[in-house]
């Protein structure tokens, strides 16, 4: 993974590590104050020409530092400003107490602002050192801005949203704009944070990368530049073997759209051959809408054992309409050797007795791929769902750990994480994806691209991708079938 800043996503707390970092590499903290306020009055002026007022909210902390900085610049370049202050200004210190001074213009309380047509607000309540609820003047005043509909400019992160986990801490300003320094925050990613962000602007204030990067985690946007390199080394002449072999396995006669809906989009995600396994009493359904997959009967344990003998079968999909109960977990059990996607009914079956899953993805070495949207990882990781103080981000890493298996945390701000720690957070998907069967298809291409031998975090992160691009061009009346149709090329 490269150290690009634009990919990056750096927590709170690492952020302020890498400022005590630039300050004791010799580098003038309040010079990045100057460049953070500077860069929020730039963005004013570009974005709102026909603002009539500047309105700067300024808090107790280095946001509002920003802010004065910001407030000054806007005065200096001749705009209508006004400037409204929370806590006492004499109580501010360090930079910001030096942004304060700096300022020629003369704050007002913030319970006083009144909201008037025209108005713009800078919003430098809080920032990344948001650490619990909102006081209540700050929520009442959030709340009479909301309520008049004044676009709000946020300064790093929109005030009450936690830079951390995107949470709401009591209330929260809905920006039109964020400008935030040197990288995105897991809160302008993370959901409800990321709809209360507006377009998001990464401002570089001068920090050096590289001590960005070395405090930063394995932590960052979902993106080619994450597993590129393994599209890259396929080639699209390559003999249909070497391009793997991908076996679905369908349920019962009554349920085999879904498991043929993966296996549809394996094929057209890039695996060399697909095969479904049927049972045998579904055989003939699925047999009358199969053409280029090929379709073996797989009904037993015993039928399953005898199918992998053959070695080349390197991939398998087991969960869409398979059925949750004990022949979905005698088949997961048999197939943890080798790269598996668990989905839907395939995860749910292990509700109880997932440590004997859990066990053998450890053992096997093999690379497991679990997909849980937010009902089936509560069932599947009770009480890492029900621990409030972990992040999506931290959840999706703590049940991988606890599996073993690259966990795909679904939901519109989608968190792939590896046993390891390294995760990445996808925003390409538009809101339309969440559709019948779409999940079905996001397995089989996490399926094509494990049998095309990624590593399975970089299988489950580009599908991730693929997957959200399909939506955006299949648009808005998305069918499954139509998901399957646009997925675009890897390379
Ligand atoms: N490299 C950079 O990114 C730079 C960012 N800058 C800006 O600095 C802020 C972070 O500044 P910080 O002072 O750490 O944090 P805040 O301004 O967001 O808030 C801290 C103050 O607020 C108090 N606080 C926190 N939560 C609450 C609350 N719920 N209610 C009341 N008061 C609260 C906190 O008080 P404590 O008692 O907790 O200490 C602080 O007084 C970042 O967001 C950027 O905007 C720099 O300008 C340059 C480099
Ligand atoms: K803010």
């Amino acid at each position: 993974m490269g150290d690009a800043l634009e990919d990056m996503l750096v927590t709170p707390v690492e952020m302020a590590a890498i400022d005590k970092d630039a300050a004791d590499s010799g580098i003038d903290s309040f010079s990045l104050m100057r460049s953070a306020g500077l860069a929020v009055s730039a963005a004013a002026l570009r974005l709102f020409p026909a603002g009539l007022r500047f309105v700067v909210l300024c808090g107790p902390g280095n946001n509002g530092g920003d802010g004065y900085v910001a407030a000054e610049a806007l005065a200096e370049s001749g705009a209508q400003v006004a400037l409204y202050i929370l806590g006492d200004a004499d109580k501010l210190r360090g930079d910001a107490a030096r942004a304060c001074k700096g300022c020629r213009l003369a704050g007002l309380p913030v319970e006083a602002y009144e909201p008037q047509a025209g108005d713009i607000v800078v919003d430098a309540l809080f920032g990344a050192g948001l650490a619990r609820d909102l006081p209540g003047v700050a929520q009442t005043i959030i709340k009479r801005v909301s309520a008049s509909r004044i676009p709000v400019l946020a300064v790093d992160l929109p005030s009450g949203i936690d830079g951390r986990s995107g949470e709401v801490r009591g209330a929260s300003f809905t920006a039109t704009h964020t400008v935030t320094f040197m990288a995105a925050k897991p809160g302008h990613v993370l959901m409800p944070g990321r709809q209360s962000c507006g377009t998001l602007e990464v401002f570089d204030i001068g920090i050096p990368t590289r001590l960005v990067a070395a405090r930063a985690s394995d932590l960052r946007i979902n993106g080619p530049a994450d597993w590129r390199h393994y599209s890259r080394g396929l080639d699209a002449g390559t003999h249909k073997y070497k391009r793997g072999h991908l076996a679905v396995l369908s349920g019962g006669p009554t349920s085999t759209g879904a498991a043929r809906l993966s296996a549809a989009a394996g094929l057209v995600a890039g695996a060399g051959l697909v095969t479904l396994g049927s049972p045998p009493e579904a055989l003939a359904a699925n047999a009358s809408h199969l053409t280029a997959i090929m379709l073996k009967e797989v009904g037993s344990a015993a039928d399953l054992a005898e199918w992998l003998r053959d070695k080349r079968l390197n991939t398998f999909v087991l969960g869409p309409g398979f059925g949750v109960g004990k022949k979905a977990r005698d088949f997961a059990l048999m197939l943890c050797d080798r790269a598996l996607v668990l989905d839907a009914d395939g995860m749910s079956s292990f509700q109880q007795g997932r440590e004997e899953l859990f066990d053998k993805i450890a053992g096997n070495g093999g690379q497991v791929v679990m997909t849980p949207h937010e009902g089936e990882f509560a069932r599947l990781f009770p009480e890492i769902a029900a621990d409030a103080a972990l992040s999506k981000i931290e959840k999706a890493q703590a049940a991988a750990r606890l599996s073993h298996a690259v966990i795909i945390y679904k939901g519109p701000d989608t968190v792939v994480a590896a046993p390891s720690g390294r995760a990445v957070v996808n925003v390409n998907a538009p809101p339309w994806l969440a559709t019948a069967g779409s999940g079905d298809v996001l397995a089989g291409i996490i399926g094509a691209h494990l049998a095309q031998g990624f590593p399975a975090f970089e299988a489950a992160a580009a599908a991730v991708w693929r997957h959200g691009e399909a939506g955006i061009c299949a648009g808005r009346a998305l069918t499954a079938e139509r998901l399957v149709e646009n997925i675009p090329p890897l390379a």
